[in-house]
């Protein structure tokens, strides 16, 4: 069998287009455009790139867009105090706080000074909270992807066995509530997990997010099985010529393809997907904000 290669890229494409309809619905019908500020701190070239892209793809999709860019020195009270301007600002209703952060700045403080209606990431106790009971508001970003991308391949996920490696509360923990939310019997397996190749064995689905390049084995893949793969690594590439490097995901791509139904590729494959839910949650949390009902399919 050689598994069927989703294509987040395409997916993402698409769903940036369905945003762009509801950020011109929301312009013409309520004179409201959603706006969204990325902040970074310092020059991690992955971030940056992160970054950037989010800056852009939130203004292609016809919203207000504000990138701020700080120093790798900037105290916590520099950031707070941007946080604070953040959250007062009517013309903002998403904040994002790139990660990780530098060592003297404490993510947790930063998190929770963040306004929770305009809590994009989806990190604030409340928002947690509000996705563990099934309230309305923005949804984790790639566990969001990652659950859209699902949904498209099943018509139903009611009892299937789905694991999700990696219990970080980035990905791993809301990536397990969605998962229980469409009926899954769900497997947290982590670094304490003892022999993670029959746990992966027993899943239909699987969702790789440990962040350690090809540690999930293809020959752990249960035949059939759809495999979800959130790893970004950048691995030495020498084939490509000296010092060069390539991306690789958790899972040995090569291996699970020859067993999978389905695998998402990296790059190409859940990455693109967390920028586009990011512009989906600032939709929903500008919806809310101004007393509106947020759009149900840009949202789990
Ligand atoms: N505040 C946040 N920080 C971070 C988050 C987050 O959701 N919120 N997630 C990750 C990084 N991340 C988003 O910020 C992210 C990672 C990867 C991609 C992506 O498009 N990847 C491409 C490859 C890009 C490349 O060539 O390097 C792909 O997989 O195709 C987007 C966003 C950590 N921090
Ligand atoms: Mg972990």
């Amino acid at each position: 069998m050689t598994a069927r290669i989703i294509d987040g890229k395409a997916f993402a494409e698409d769903l940036r287009g369905r945003i762009a309809g509801h950020v011109n619905r929301l312009k013409t019908d309520h004179q409201l455009t959603p706006g969204l500020a990325v902040v970074i701190v310092g020059h991690d070239p992955a971030s940056q790139v992160y970054v950037t892209n989010k800056a852009r793809q939130t203004a292609e999709v016809g919203m207000h867009s504000e990138k701020y860019e700080l120093p790798e020195t900037t105290s916590e009270a520099e950031l707070l105090g941007l946080i604070t301007r953040l959250n007062a600002d009517p013309k903002i209703h998403g904040i994002l706080v790139q990660l990780p952060l530098p060592a003297q700045i404490d993510p947790t403080r930063v998190i929770l000074a963040i306004a929770p209606e305009k809590d994009v990431d989806c990190f604030t106790p409340g928002s947690v909270g509000r996705l563990a009971i099934g309230l309305p508001g923005p949804v984790s970003c790639t566990p969001l992807g990652c659950l859209m991308l699902l949904r498209n391949e099943f018509e139903s996920m009611a009892g299937l066995d789905a694991v999700v490696i990696g219990r970080s509360n980035l990905v791993g923990k809301p990536m397990a509530q969605l998962l229980l939310r469409e009926n899954c019997t769900v497997t947290m397996a982590h670094s304490r997990t003892r022999d993670l190749a029959e746990v992966v064995r027993r899943a239909d689905i699987v969702v790789a997010a440990v962040g350690r390049a090809k540690m999930i084995a293809g020959e752990w893949i249960k035949p059939g099985a759809t495999v979800i793969d959130v790893g970004i690594n950048r691995i030495d590439a020498p084939e490509k010529g000296p010092g060069k490097t390539r991306l690789v995901g958790d899972v040995d791509f090569e291996g699970a393809k020859a067993v999978a139904g389905a695998i998402t590729p990296v790059p190409g494959g859940v990455g693109p997907m967390t920028i586009a839910c990011l512009l989906a949650n600032t939709v929903t949390t500008a919806s809310l904000i101004n007393g509106l009902t947020p759009p149900r399919d840009l949202t789990a």
